[in-house]
């Protein structure tokens, strides 16, 4: 299955003008037992995942089409959501990803300025469960506290012991590939921008693309074929690309070792980047390791500082795991650009999250690649870092071709 939407077919069947289904009692149960009712107001099925949390305040819609959400039930932290629609440009893919969502209230706003359809009754034709009226601040606090844990939306029909038995069946989140369930089966082209001079070709590993990352890089004049996840390092340098991309993706970067081994045989021979999953992947491939972070980071107000500029960017973020520091710690201490030796090279760290000193980026000094671990395109979040698409073109590709 394709994740990306080429640029003008229809990506998903948006919502008729009705509303939502109508709302029955429903309850999250997460697996440490604790519950928190609410109401199943789209389509009342049981649904299991990872349940995790996001602070963005908008971007309801691209949060739950982007692949990297495969496998998890979103709570919203922020009270309202659905209150300025869904339309087409907002999706990150062409399906919904997340299991479920979860919100303190829930809004269909079918009518909004600008909204092709409502939330809630999209959600429905999607087939996606929504508990509305749940004690979000609650939640995400247990969350907090205990970590992002498996869990599962139910309607009140469903006995407690059911659902316990269906979250127990569910895989946890570590050491967990989902990427095999977004890649796309065939590579695929995409062309620059509509009257955007080609400036160079980018082989990238699709192992669950964002559309906005895709947008960027055509905007700035990228000719892009996207690849199975699973392809060779052959298959892609035989294509003479200018540069590889690492795309985002869902599930555990130590549960994809192959595509690590693949990632590795690039390294040195073409210049590589990363965001995000791609981030961790080349890390990986150079031989630093990851870990599962507490309850992740998803929002669109984490701060980072680039260590080599000083300068601090509110970036969008969407990751559960993170790579270890230089002498392998969870927090790095102390604010100078820090090296390490790795398999290729000096790997200097360039960015650190302001939040909980994590690695927010990584340069190697010996051979071409760079990565981010935030999300420099902003889908949703604060456009601070898009230049991270302009440096990526300049220090990687250099000028025109
Ligand atoms: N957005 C992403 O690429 C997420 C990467 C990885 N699945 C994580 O949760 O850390």
């Amino acid at each position: 299955m394709s994740t990306v939407t080429p640029a003008g077919s229809a990506p998903q069947p948006l919502p008729r003008n009705h509303g939502p289904e109508g709302a029955q009692p429903g309850y999250l149960l997460l697996e440490d037992g604790t519950r928190f009712d609410g109401f199943s107001v789209t389509h009342h099925a049981p649904a299991v995942g990872e349940v995790v949390f996001t602070t963005s305040m908008s971007g309801y819609q691209e949060t739950v089409t982007d692949p990297s959400y495969r496998g998890q039930i979103v709570v919203f932290t922020y009270p309202l959501i659905g209150n300025y629609g869904v339309a087409r440009e907002h999706m990150e893919s062409d399906a919904i990803h997340a299991r479920a969502v979860v919100m303190r209230e829930g809004v269909d706003a079918e009518d909004a300025p600008c909204a092709e359809g409502g939330w809630l009754s999209w959600l429905t034709d999607c087939a996606v469960p929504a508990l509305s009226g749940a004690d979000t601040r609650a939640l995400v606090r247990h969350l907090r506290d205990k970590g992002a844990m498996r869990g599962g939306v139910f309607p009140a029909a469903v006995s407690p012991a059911e659902a316990r038995a269906l979250i127990e069946a569910e895989p946890p989140m570590s050491g967990r590939d989902l990427v095999g369930e977004v890649t796309p089966q065939q590579p695929f082209e995409l062309p620059p921008a509509d009257g955007v001079a080609e400036r160079a070709f980018v082989a990238a590993i699709d192992t669950g693309i964002k559309a906005s990352i895709v947008r960027n890089l055509r905007e700035r004049g990228v000719r892009l074929r996207l690849f199975p996840a699973y392809s060779s390092a052959q298959e892609l340098l035989v294509a003479n690309p200018d540069a590889v991309f690492l795309a985002n993706g869902p599930g555990d970067p130590a549960a994809l070792d192959r595509i690590v081994a693949t990632v590795r045989e690039l390294v040195g021979k073409v210049p590589v980047w990363g965001i995000c999953l791609g981030h961790q992947l080349l890390c990986r491939a150079v031989g630093l390791e990851t870990f599962k972070l507490p309850f992740g980071h998803r929002g669109a107000n984490h701060p980072v500082k680039d260590l080599a500029t000083g300068r601090i960017d509110i970036t969008s973020q969407n990751h559960g795991f993170a790579v270890l520091g230089p002498r392998g710690e969870r927090r790095v201490e102390g604010d100078e650009p820090l090296r390490w030796e790795t398999d290729f090279g000096t790997a200097e760290l360039s960015q650190l999250n302001l939040y909980d000193r994590t690695v927010e980026g990584l340069v190697l000094r010996d051979v071409p690649a760079a990565t981010v671990q935030y999300h420099p395109e902003a889908g949703p979040g604060p456009h601070d870092a898009v230049y991270q698409f302009d440096r990526f073109l300049e220090q990687l590709i250099g000028g025109s071709r």
